[in-house]
């Protein structure tokens, strides 16, 4: 994600800071995005250059994509710094981290999916549970995701539209999810394209009535990663309005 971002930084005419990180020390020194060289700093690092980021680019806005781990402690030092950040990482402490950032008064837009219309989507169920609380009471849910095998954690997209459907009546025990992560699984059952194993999230939410005798669906399957990579461009510049 983190390079699919700073491509499409670049493809929208936005300037670049050339510092990226790693959570290991020893990593490749620098990686070329369009016209920009970006040295790649290591965690020992990560504080004084940050630092001088935030002296050197004063309009900078922090776009994270790392792992789920990092969440907590990365967030608290954007804070710390006073660094406006969008982050997309999932999982992690969630409640620890809107506290950092309410406490510190920092600006941040945080959300487990970026896709502009897959988070219209999850806004509309939300919009649905509210306006027609318990109308599934006694339906049965069932949730399927899949993800690049490299996925470390249960999507975070689920999670949000699972709370939807509890809000409408229905129950669900998260332990029940059934996440693939396998690529033949990926490719001969869920039906994802080939060339997209390596980069994909397939959701599918299937509610059934008591009886049986009556069932809905709800899907949104992307593959790639330009729909996260366009919506935290489009999320940095929403936050960077706010914050001027
Ligand atoms: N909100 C959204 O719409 C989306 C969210 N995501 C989420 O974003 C996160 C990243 O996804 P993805 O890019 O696919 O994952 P990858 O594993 O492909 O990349 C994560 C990168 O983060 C680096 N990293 C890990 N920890 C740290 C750290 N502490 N500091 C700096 N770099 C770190 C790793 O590099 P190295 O090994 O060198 O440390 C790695 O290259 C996941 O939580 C994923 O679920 C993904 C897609 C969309
Ligand atoms: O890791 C991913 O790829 C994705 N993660 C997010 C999530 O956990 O919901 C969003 C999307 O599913 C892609």
């Amino acid at each position: 994600m983190g390079l699919s971002v700073a491509e499409a930084a670049v493809l929208r005419g936005l300037h670049l800071v050339p510092v990226s990180f790693s959570s290991r020390e020893k990593v490749k020194r620098t990686i070329q995005v369009g016209q920009t060289d970006i040295r790649i700093y290591g965690p020992s690092a990560r504080e004084d250059v940050l630092s001088s980021v935030a002296d050197e680019f004063p309009d900078v806005i922090v776009l994270d994509y790392t792992a789920p781990d990092s969440v907590n402690s990365n967030a608290e030092l954007y804070c710390k710094l006073g660094l406006p950040f969008v982050m997309g990482t999932t999982g992690g402490n969630r409640q620890l981290l809107y506290k950092s950032v309410q406490d510190s008064k920092n600006y941040a837009l945080i959300s487990p999916q970026m896709g502009k219309q897959v988070v219209a989507f999850v806004a509309l169920m939300r919009i649905f549970g509210e306006q027609f609380p318990g109308a599934y009471s006694g339906y049965h849910l069932e949730v399927l995701e899949s993800h690049q095998a490299s996925k470390k954690d249960t999507s975070g997209t689920a999670k949000d539209v699972i709370a939807c459907f509890e809000k409408l009546g229905v129950p669900y025990d998260m332990n029940k999810m059934v996440k693939i992560r396998d690529p033949e699984q990926q490719l001969e059952m869920v039906g994802v394209p080939e060339e997209h194993i390596e980069g994909h999230a397939f959701h599918l939410y299937h509610l059934t009535s008591s009886d049986d005798s009556v069932s809905f669906e709800f899907q949104h399957n992307v593959c790639g990663r330009s729909i996260y990579a366009e919506g935290t461009i489009d999320a940095a510049i929403f936050l960077h309005r706010k914050v001027v």
